[in-house]
């Protein structure tokens, strides 16, 4: 039931953020980049995933450079290649990296199964958002890539990682459903405003 009415917002949703020009990106990006710098979470983190933004989501390349540029350690997300698995690793990235498409035209760095860092290591994660309600519930890609890598911290309340979740304005929604293995989030942050997630 939900999975339909998530299939729907999805498509609504990712067409509005696809319909936005170039310079509205751009004006985003940076917006969401003074945002974000300013969180004490991003400051005190040392090891920080980010993604490559594909699809119209907002982009936090500028940031990622700048944490890298600090000596923060970065890193991005890499599916398995297997098409039966829907696994998600964390591979270290520096920002002039070559990078390549996964089989969704995503970037990916070229990493090696060791050097993945282990999702409980890392400080924050900015998570792409589809869509996202008041409450600060999320809606991803659909793949539960995120939620997979991340369910460790729906049973064991871990502290750790920091989820921020990115968007843009307009992918908010009233209200979204939810399912139990969707991760909470800890922030979202758009172009517009930084809201801190009640826990519930
Ligand atoms: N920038 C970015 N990187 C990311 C994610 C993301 O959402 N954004 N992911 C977060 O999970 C993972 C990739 N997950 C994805 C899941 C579905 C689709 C997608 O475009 N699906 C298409 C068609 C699928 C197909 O052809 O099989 C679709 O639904 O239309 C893309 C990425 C890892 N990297
Ligand atoms: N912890 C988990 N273990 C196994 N399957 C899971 C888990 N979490 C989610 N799934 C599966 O992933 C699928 C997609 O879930 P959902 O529609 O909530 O994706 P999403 O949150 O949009 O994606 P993402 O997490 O990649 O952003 C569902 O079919 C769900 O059963």
């Amino acid at each position: 039931m939900n999975s339909a009415i998530k299939s729907k917002l999805r498509l609504n949703l990712r067409a509005r953020r696809q319909s936005l020009s170039r310079e509205q990106q751009s004006i985003a990006a940076s917006q969401l980049m003074r945002r974000l710098i300013q969180l004490p979470a991003f400051r005190s983190a040392r090891h920080i995933a980010g993604y490559i933004a594909s699809d119209g989501e907002i982009s936090p390349a500028t940031l990622l450079r700048h944490a890298d540029l600090c000596a923060k350690h970065c890193y991005l997300p890499k599916i398995s290649q297997a098409a039966s698995s829907n696994s998600m690793a964390f591979y270290p990235y520096h920002h002039r990296q070559q990078l390549r498409p996964n089989r969704y035209g995503i970037g990916e760095p070229p990493g090696l199964h060791r050097q993945a860092q282990a999702a409980n290591k890392l400080d924050i994660v900015l998570l792409p958002l589809t869509a996202f309600d008041k409450a600060g519930r999320r809606l991803g890609m659909g793949g539960g890539y995120y939620d997979r890598a991340f369910a460790f911290k729906r049973n064991t309340k871990a502290r750790k990682p920091i989820m921020i979740g990115l968007a843009h304005h307009c992918q908010e929604v009233n209200s979204l459903p939810s399912d139990d293995w969707d991760i909470p989030l800890d922030f979202i942050v758009t172009d517009r405003q930084v809201m801190k997630v009640k826990k519930r």
